[in-house]
Parts: C-alpha cells; structure tokens; sequence
C-alpha cells in the first residue's frame, strides 16, 4: 500500500522525526527560489506598510515543504500560526469560531483546503474578503443578518489538488504559488543540512547519491536518509560514505532513479499486459491493487516528471526511456526521442 511505501512523498509516521528537521527561517528553506523570492518581498512589504501580508494559496505533491513554507512565512512575520485542515472543520460555526479566535494579523493555515464543505467555504469568503463574519439569526421571514468583524488575518492554505479547488476560494487568495520538484543538487543540500541536525556524517558524494534517488522530494530524500543512517549503525559503519548508501538503498529496493518495486511493477504491468498502453488510469490502478485516485496523486506524477509514462487523450503510454530503465525492447513505434525527462 502507498502509505508503507519508503519513496511516498506521503507522510507515515514520520511527523516527529519530521518536525525536528524543518526548516523555520527563508534563508534555511532550500530551493524554490522564485518562490522564496516573492515571499520575501510581500512579507517586506506588509512589515514595512504594518498590514496583513495577502492569503497565500501554495500548491504542489506531497512532501515538497508546503507546511514547511506556511511556518516560514508565519515565523517570518513574527505572528504565531494557527493549525487546521479542510476535513478538520466540519460545520460553519467551527470555521467562525476559529476566526473570532485569532489575533490581530495572525497567520491561519488551512491544510487540505480542497476538502472543505459548502457551507464551510461560503463562511470563508466574506472572512476572506473583508475580514468580516455574516451571521444569520433566527429562521424564516423575520431572519435578519448581522455582520460581524474579525480581526485581519493572513490565510494560508495548502493542497495537492488545485484542480479541486471552486473558483471563488482560488480568486480570493493574492498570492498562488506551486512548489515544484526539487533538483538533485537542492536534494543534496536537504540531506546535508539533516545529517548535521541529526550529527551523522556524511560524505557528499553519498549526499547526492540519496538526492539522486529521492524523487525530487525533500520529505522522501529525509526519509532515505533515516533509513540508511539505520543501516549503517547497524552494518556498523560510523561515516555514510557512498558505498555504504548504496548498499542500503539497494536493500531498501529503491533503484537508481528513485522508483521502488510498485513503481517498477506497475510500468511491468504497462509493458507486458498492454504491449505500453495506452491504457485508461482505471485499469492501471486495478492491475496493481491500488485506487486510481492513489496512482494519480502519488505513483503518476514523478513517473511523468521523470518521462517514464506519458498522459495521452487515450490513455497512459510507457516511454522508450521506461524501455531503457526496465532493460525490456521498445515496440518499433516509439520514437526514440520521446519521455526525455522535462527540464
Ligand atoms: N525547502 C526545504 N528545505 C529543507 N527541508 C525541507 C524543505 N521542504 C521540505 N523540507 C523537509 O521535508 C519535510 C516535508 O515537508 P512538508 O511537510 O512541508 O511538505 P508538504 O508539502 O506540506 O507535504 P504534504 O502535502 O504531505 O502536507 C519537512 O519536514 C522538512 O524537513
Ligand atoms: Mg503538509
């Protein structure tokens, strides 16, 4: 299952460990450079003019530092955040008592914000907008609607799926940033800057070998870090040289591009039962005992990232480039060129 898999950008159990390695200031916070970039200067500017910094939208797959970001920023500001996700909040009266809540120019985030109901989200527009609360008392004909004010406060909220998103919540945010995936060479910064959290030694050659395989992903390159240090310990190695890290990686089964076993097995089950597609997400997903919704959001993306699958109206196709990493001869009708990973 997805949630056990070492190279999910998901987060299992990892919280504590998690937490420990986060970065808290923007010059801490790796890569996402343009991003970085825009923060820095709104957060200047709302500190400069004494406002609220603008509700920030930030979206991208799992493991890419969004909470992360949401932190920075609070800290940044100096205001404390509050905490709490689109499932979280079930009826309106919820969502109104953590505004009324909040200080002034407190930074709220809202984690999963796609999975907030309805009725929920229409609370949030007026709260949005006009850090204003539309109260309705009493039922029927002689209900009358009272207008309440909040104090002003800087939404933040979080998703992996903007397409999920209504388009009255999306437009009320002034800032809307996706996080990409990371570089090897921005990875390799991540597992350096752990391993000295951590005080675990490690050469950079091994660095960039766990960046390399940790599929752009700050959360998957930490994790692999955890576990290869666990190796070493009890292989008895005191310094996390490349051979070392090799060799765990190797028993962790993550290969040399970062795919695991279900990566591997569901681009098999592509090759072999379908002669490389194209073949509809649903199929896919059944051949490998998993839900659609899960290859979608967790497998697919960094198997396309990487062009290893392509996304076609009819369905999804295996590259010549999958071909290669499977050591399996591509039917004659691929061009060569194609699934060149995206730049
Ligand atoms: N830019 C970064 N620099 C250094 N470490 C990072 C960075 N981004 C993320 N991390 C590390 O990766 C871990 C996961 O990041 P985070 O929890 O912010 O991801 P997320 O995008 O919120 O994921 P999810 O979608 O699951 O909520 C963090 O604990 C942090 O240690
Ligand atoms: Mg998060």
């Amino acid at each position: 299952m997805a949630e056990e898999r070492i190279v999910a950008g998901t987060l299992h159990g990892d919280q504590e460990f998690e937490a420990g390695l986060r970065p808290r200031r923007l010059a801490e916070y790796i890569g996402q450079e343009a991003l970085k970039t825009r923060i820095a200067i709104f957060i200047q500017a709302a500190l400069a003019r004494n406002d609220v910094l603008d509700h920030v939208l930030l979206y991208g797959p799992p493991g890419l530092g969004k909470t992360t970001m949401a932190h920075v920023i609070a800290h940044e500001l100096g205001t404390p955040i509050r905490f709490t996700s689109g499932p979280a909040i079930e009826r309106p009266g919820d969502l109104a008592s953590i505004l009324t809540n909040l200080g002034d120019r407190e930074v709220l985030f809202i984690d999963e914000i796609h999975r907030l109901n309805r009725q929920v989200e229409e609370v949030l527009y007026p709260a949005m907008e006009d850090f204003a609360l539309d109260l309705v008392l009493g039922k029927g004909p002689s209900a009358r609607s009272l207008r309440l004010d909040l104090p002003r406060f800087t939404l933040i909220g979080a998703t992996t799926r903007i397409g999920l998103l209504t388009a009255p919540l999306r437009d009320r945010f002034g800032v809307i940033a996706h996080l990409d995936y990371y570089t090897p060479a921005e990875l390799a910064r991540v597992v350096l800057r752990s391993a000295a959290i951590l005080g675990t030694p490690i050469s950079p050659e091994a660095a960039q070998e766990i960046a390399r395989r940790s599929r752009g992903t700050p959360r998957v390159a930490n994790r692999l870090l955890r576990r290869v240090r666990d190796f070493a310990q009890v292989a008895g190695e005191g310094v996390l040289d490349l051979e070392t890290v090799r060799r765990g990686l190797e028993l962790l089964e993550v290969d040399g591009q970062g795919l695991d076993l279900t990566d591997r097995r569901l681009l098999e089950h592509l090759a072999r039962r379908w002669g490389g597609g194209p073949v509809g997400l649903e199929s896919l997903a059944a051949a490998i005992g998993e839900e659609a919704d899960t290859v979608a959001d967790v497998y697919e993306p960094y198997l396309l990232q990487q062009g290893f699958l392509q996304r076609t109206p009819r369905g999804r196709m295996l590259t010549p480039r999958a071909y290669a990493h499977l050591g399996l001869v591509p039917p004659p009708g691929l061009l060569p060129g194609e699934g060149e990973p995206r730049a």
